[in-house]
Formats: structure tokens, sequence, C-alpha cells
């Protein structure tokens, strides 16, 4: 695009146009309606399409004159309001004058009519651009859809992301554009139709998969739109790009759904009425739709995205005159559109580095923009604009100006909190709404505090600093929350890390050395190795937003030093980033727990599964007599361990301790008594026959654990009386007591399975009477391990 203050309908003019074609910084300046002068060369997967919207009733009004002088075709019969000036003009399907000369109206002076311009008329800027394309206010979406976004199929079939922006002041036609009306559906719903067509065409060769999403970035938070619920978190992988984590992906299989889809999310939009549209959108939409494409043939996998983004209105924040809220509001949307201006600016200018990470939409945006995407940008117009009056002030400022300065914005604070009441009131009635009833709670407070400042004639802190000071704690909050999320992260790598290495310790005990064996030991240690890489990245990250948040605090620091009366105000922010970060601690924490829980239930299941196991090898073996000393001694002391014995003990405990076990004898009739007995009688030469129980009896009130360690005592496990120790090393905890057991189990099994299995091969020493329950075990009923 370019600006020339020549003529150029000549040809060998505009020959030389179309030639050095180059792209506007618009959006590098949102608040202006007018774009900025500074030329790019155009970046050649970037294309700027620009509509002009005819004017709406406001702009059109009764006593209206015709204006022809425009290039609008004959049909179009456009009446316009005198109070309305015209803000651009289409000059073909290429060029626009952005603020053209309107015909002069002849000025008198004393009867006389002058030659010269009217020196009180502001001059016209006449500027001249040229774009890919102009749409002039006649053209359908159906037109612009053809013109824009239709070639864009054919990029994403070839596996390329593709991003559509509709850009533009507040009113001038973004919505329209992309989502439009029933009856003239917008580009989005012509584009997937077209997307629908072409997968029809394509299914022969390929099978697709379609998913779509729709969320808005409102004040630099994510939310669903399709999904009402907190806002989510952007994350970043490796592989799939950007995420936003949590959001629901919906499959849809014709256009006709997506239409219904599209109202009801623009439901859940934010909006606000402006002077300039009733029915405001506050927010950035954007739509996602995720295409994969697997080839029949070759088995070849594409996957493509595409951005639909309709983004909020620009505006001046000193034109609109809005504070508290809606000042923010529109603070934060041209604060974004400045980021998205500059990463366009800076792909444009082929720059290495590109700040993505300077908001949320740009950070949302980053594998959509840029790289072989392809992007089209549709800048929005309204053909008239109303006039700007202007008004000549004195340049007086006094301290009653000061404060009627803040007079005027509790007042307005007021009209604004009045409308919020009325609104929540609404909400109320129909749902109650926690969102808007805080915003209104926030104002509410605001307000409250400016008139208490005012009535005691305090030093007011500035709108403007405060602002900076919010937007300062905002940014340390989001790095808060980021550094609990890594931190809740690294805890939850770091505990699967120790659970693998458990497990690999408790392999080595288990299994004789089989390649089986060695895979596992490989595959664990590729686990391990993997965590630890993890953990170590995001200490790095932590680390790094560790040195962003005291660059933060010394920012902040230095402004409360430049203005002292920002001291309370800096205070309750530090108060209410305090209280969120120890939520964030107790959040940490109670998962911790948690999962440290998760995995102690775990191995009380595998100890219990285990004391059976061990508790049959044993009688088998007792009962062919097969018991040597030594696995004797073992089996003691592993069901000592599972008794909960203590290695140390504290002087005041040890009473209670181990001595308590010896209740697990006292009932002479129990089963386990009756078992114990016919174990004795075994080992003293009897056999053992089929009456003997295995059954568990689970008493309810019980620890599982404490059942486990009762079905392991048997007439060789008395506990050793209880040694009295006093300090030194602490007790160990039931969940190191547990591992040992359960190592200390897999042990004595295996023991017993080689014992069992050399005696099998030598066959039973001679005299030995088997009886049928004496026999050792089928092989298929044996423990699955190999030797
Ligand atoms: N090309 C058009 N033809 C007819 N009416 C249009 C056209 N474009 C926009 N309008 C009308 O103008 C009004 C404002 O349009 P729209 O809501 O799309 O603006 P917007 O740019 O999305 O505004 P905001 O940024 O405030 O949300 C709507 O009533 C819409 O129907």
């Amino acid at each position: 695009m370019v600006k020339s203050k020549r003529d150029v309908n000549t040809p060998r003019r505009r020959a030389s146009l179309t030639r050095n074609r180059t792209i506007s910084r618009a959006i590098s300046r949102p608040t202006s309606a007018v774009p900025a002068v500074a030329l790019q060369p155009v970046a050649p997967n970037i294309r700027v399409v620009v509509r002009v919207r005819p004017p709406n009733e406001n702009e059109q009004g009764e006593n209206s004159r015709q204006v022809l002088e425009y290039d609008i075709p004959k049909h179009v019969k456009l009446k316009y309001s005198n109070d309305s000036r015209t803000v651009v003009k289409v000059v073909d399907d290429q060029m626009l004058i952005f603020d053209p000369k309107e015909e002069a109206q002849a000025f008198f002076f004393h009867g006389v009519q002058q030659r010269g311009r009217d020196l009180l008329k502001k001059s016209h800027k006449d500027m001249q651009f040229m774009f890919d394309k102009v749409f002039s206010v006649e053209c359908g979406n159906d037109e612009v859809f053809l013109h824009s976004t239709h070639s864009l199929i054919t990029s994403l079939m070839e596996g390329y992301n593709c991003s559509v922006f509709a850009y533009g002041a507040t009113g001038a036609g973004k919505t329209f554009t992309m989502t439009g009306k029933p009856e003239t559906p917008g580009i989005t719903f012509l584009t997937m139709t077209e997307l629908f067509n072409k997968r029809e065409e394509l299914s022969i060769e390929r099978e697709f998969e379609l998913g779509i999403t729709y969320l808005e970035v409102y004040n630099e938070l994510v939310k669903d739109l399709l999904n009402p619920g907190p806002p989510l978190q952007l994350r970043e992988d490796g592989k799939y790009g950007v995420m936003v984590a949590g959001i629901k992906v919906y499959k849809i299989e014709k256009s006709d759904e997506l239409f219904t889809l599209l109202e009801q999310g623009n439901r859940n939009r934010t909006q606000h009425p402006t002077d300039a549209n009733a029915e405001s959108s506050r927010s950035h939409a954007v739509f996602q739709v995720y295409i994969q494409m697997t080839m029949k043939g070759t088995g070849e996998v594409r996957t493509a995205k595409l951005s639909m983004i309709d983004l909020a209105g620009s505006e001046r924040g000193s034109a609109t005159g809005y504070v508290g809220a809606r000042f923010t509001e529109g603070a934060n949307i041209n604060k974004s559109l400045l980021a998205l201006g500059n990463c366009i600016n800076s792909l444009a200018d082929g720059q290495r580095h590109v700040p993505y990470r300077d908001s949320k939409l740009t950070r949302l945006l980053k594998d959509s923009l840029g790289g072989n995407c392809q992007t089209v940008m549709i800048a929005n117009y309204a053909i008239r604009a109303k006039k700007i009056k202007s008004h000549v002030k004195r340049n007086l400022v006094n301290v009653e100006l000061h404060v009627g300065h803040y007079v005027k914005m509790v007042e307005e604070l007021q009209k604004e909190n009045s409308h919020l009441k009325a609104q929540l009131n609404e909400e109320k009635n129909k749902n109650d709404n926690g969102e808007l009833r805080q915003e209104y709670e926030k104002l509410q407070r605001e307000y409250d505090k400016l008139k208490a400042q005012l009535s005691s004639g305090g030093q007011l802190v500035s709108e403007e600093i405060k602002q900076k000071v919010e937007e300062l704690f905002k940014e340390k909050r989001e790095m808060v929350e980021r550094q609990f999320q890594l931190l809740k992260s690294e805890m939850g790598t770091n505990l699967r890390r120790r659970i693998k290495e458990e497990i690999d310790a408790r392999l080595s005990g288990v299994c004789t050395n089989t390649p089986e064996k060695r895979e596992a030991h490989r595959k664990i240690g590729n686990m391990v190795d993997r965590f630890k890489k993890q953990e170590d990245a995001i200490k790095t990250d932590i680390a790094l937003i560790e040195t962003s948040r005291l660059e933060l605090d010394k920012k902040i620091n230095d402004m409360v030093n430049e203005h002292p009366e920002l001291e309370a105000f800096v205070n309750l922010q530090r108060k209410s980033l305090e209280n969120f970060a120890l939520s964030q601690q107790v959040e940490i924490e109670q998962r911790q727990s948690e999962l440290l829980l998760e995995d102690h239930t775990t191995k009380c299941a595998q100890l219990e599964k285990m004391a059976v196991f061990v508790k049959k090898c044993y009688l088998i073996l007792q009962g062919h007599d097969f018991m040597t000393p030594d696995l004797t001694k073992q089996y003691q002391e592993m069901a000592l361990d599972f008794q909960g014995r203590k290695n140390v003990k504290w002087a005041e405990t040890c009473d209670s301790g181990v001595g308590s076990s010896s209740t697990l004898f006292d009932d002479e009739n129990s089963k386990s008594n009756r078992n114990k007995r016919k174990i004795e009688e075994a080992s003293t030469g009897g056999t053992l026959d089929s009456t003997f129980t295995m059954s568990i009896n689970l008493t309810p009130n019980k620890p599982k654990v404490k059942i486990c360690a009762e079905q392991l005592m048997s007439k060789a496990v008395k506990p050793p009386p209880a040694k009295r120790l006093v300090g030194g090393l602490s007790p160990k905890s039931p969940k190191t007591r547990d591992n040992k057991a359960v190592r200390r189990a897999f042990q004595a099994i295996e023991s017993s399975r080689m014992m069992l299995s050399a005696k099998t091969k030598t066959g039973f020493r001679a005299g030995t009477k088997l009886t049928t329950s004496q026999k050792p075990a089928p092989l298929a009923d044996r423990p699955p391990f190999r030797s």
C-alpha cells in the first residue's frame, strides 16, 4: 500500500504504485482512524484488504444531502446527515483515499464570496493508499469471502496454519464481517462451508478430523466462549505448539452446526455499549479450527490450524473519556492491539525477534503468525464518522480544577455504578453472575475510596500512576501463579521419579537376571532420566521467573519512592498478592499429600497381596519340611517388619509399640490360632490337611496393614521384647517400613521359589510321605517368576 499526494489515476502512476505495494502499519496505531504513513515492504504471506461499511441510522439523517461525489455505484442511494463527515473514499477495488477533500462550499464574508479556504475549517489530509483489495459499501460478505479467505483453503489443505483478523474502530463492522447475520452469514461461516466442501471433494484420498474452539481474550484473560468457566492458561509445547489448557474442542460434521455454536459463543462474549455501537464487543474473539488429514495411500498425516479473529474495537482512551473498569478494558484492548501490530511489523521487517510474549493474544496466535502461515488482515471502516468538534480550552491549572476533575470522575463512576447496579440486578434475576458482582464491588470500593479522599482533602493518587502500579502487580501475580504452577509440576515430576526409582530397586530384589528384567531396568532408567531432565528444565524456568519478579519488585519500589502517596495503595496490593501466594502454597501442599497418600495406599494393597502369598509359600515349605533356619529367620524378620517393628524407639512411646502385637494372639479360638496350631503340628512331623484355612478375616475397624501382619503371624513369629532406646535417630516412617517389608517379602518369595524348584528337580527326600495337600502346586499355580 502506498500513499501518494499526486494524482494516482494515470496508468503510469498506477502501475508504479502496484509495483511498490507496501503494507501500512495501520494496526500499530490502534487509536487513530487514519493509518500511520510509515511504509514497509509487503510481507509475501500477509494480505491486507479493506472493507468499508455503509452508514448506519445515526450517520444517515432525515435532513441529509445526497452524496454523489464518491464512487458508490448508482444503485446505492445513501443519505448522510450533516453532522457526520466522510472518512474514506473508495477510488476502485484497490485504492482508497482517507480523509478526502469534500466539495468546497462557498464561503461568504460580508456578503462577498471568498476565494481562499475557510480558515476555521480543518484541512483534509486526503491520503491515498493501495491495498490488496478494497470492498466498497455495496459488497456483501460473500464477495469479501471470495477475495479474502477463499484462497486460504488451499494452504490449509497443504498443512499450513492460516489466520484472519478483522480489525477496525468500534462499530466499523468487524463482527458483521466475521460472523454476520443468519440471512447474510459472515466469512467464518462461508470459509467453514468451503472447508467442508473441500473435505467432501478430497474424501477419496484423505481422512479428515475437524475440531473447533471459540474463545475470547478479555482484559488479558483467556475464556472459553462455548463452555464458560474460569480463565484458562496458555501452555507452549514443542510438539503441539501453543495450547489452551482445559479448553473443550468440539467436533463438527457440517457447517450448519457452526452458526448455532458461533451464536452461542457470541452470547457469552463480553459486550458493553459504546458511543459507536450499542452491542460493542470488548474482547478479542478467537475462533480456531484444528484440521488433521491422513493420506489414505501413504499414511502421511498433515495438521493445520485456521484462526479467525474478531478483534475488539480500538479507540482512544482520551477521546472516550471512560474511567474505571471501562478505561482498564480500553487500555487492555489497545495494549494487545499494539502488541499484535508490533508482531506483524517485526514479521514484515523480517526481524529475528518477534515480541509474541507482549500480550495474551499474540502468545495465543504465535504459531499462526509468521513462518509459513498465511495471514489475511481485514481492516474495517465506516464510510462516515461523526464530525469531531473542537473546543477552545484555557490552559489554566489550579487546585479547584484538579479537585473538579476528580469530582467529575466520581460523578462518572457514580453513573457507571448505577448502570452496573441495574445490570447486576438484571443478571441476578437471571442467574447469579459472580463476575459482574465482583466488578461492581471493585468499582464501588474504588469509588468509596476516592470519595473518602476527596472529603478528607487528602493527597490523591493519580489514576494513571495507579493504573501503572495495578498493571505491575497484575504482571507479578501472573508470575507468581506461573511459578506455583511450575512448582506443582516439579513436585509431581519429582514424586513420579522417586516412585520409579523405588520400583527399580524392588525389581533388583525380585527377578533373576533375565532379558525381560534388563529391558524393564532400561525402560525405568530412561524414564528416571527424562523426569530428571524435566525437573531441571522446570527449575531453570522457576529461576528465570524469579529474576523477572525481582526486577518487577524494583520497579514497584522505584515508583513508591517517586510517589510516596502510593504507599497505602501498594501495601494493599502486596497484601492481596501475599494472600494469593498463600492460597497457591496450600493448594500445592494439599496436592502433595494426596499424591503421597495415593502412593501409600497402592503400596499397602501390594503388601497385603504379598503377605497372603508369602504365607502360602511359607506353609508349603514348612509342610514339606524345607524351611532352613536361614529362611525361617528371614520370615520372622519380615513378619516383624509387617507388624511395624521400629528400629529405634523413643523412650516415651516404646511401651505401646511392638508389645501391642502380642494381642494378636490373644484369642485362642480365632481362625489364625487354629491355623497356627496346625502349622505347629505340621512342623513337628504331622501333615497339613485340607481343613487349613487361607481366607483373610478382614476386620472393618483394623487398618489393612495390621490385618496382613496378623495373618502373617505363625508359631515361629514371636516378637522380641521391646528394647528401650532413648534419643538418637528418629523412628523410621511408616512408608520406609512398608517399602522394606515389600522388599523383604519379594526376597522371601524368591528364596522359597528357588528352594522349591531345586528340591523339585532333585526329587523329595526318600521316606517323605506326600498327601495331596502336601504336593507342590502345579506349575500354572506358581508365581509368574521365571528363572
Ligand atoms: N457491511 C455492512 N452492511 C450493513 N451493516 C453493517 C455492515 N457492517 C456493519 N454493519 C452494522 O453496523 C453495526 C456495527 O457493526 P459491528 O457490530 O459488526 O461492529 P464492530 O466493528 O464489530 O464493533 P465493536 O468493535 O464495537 O464490536 C451493526 O449494527 C452492523 O449490523
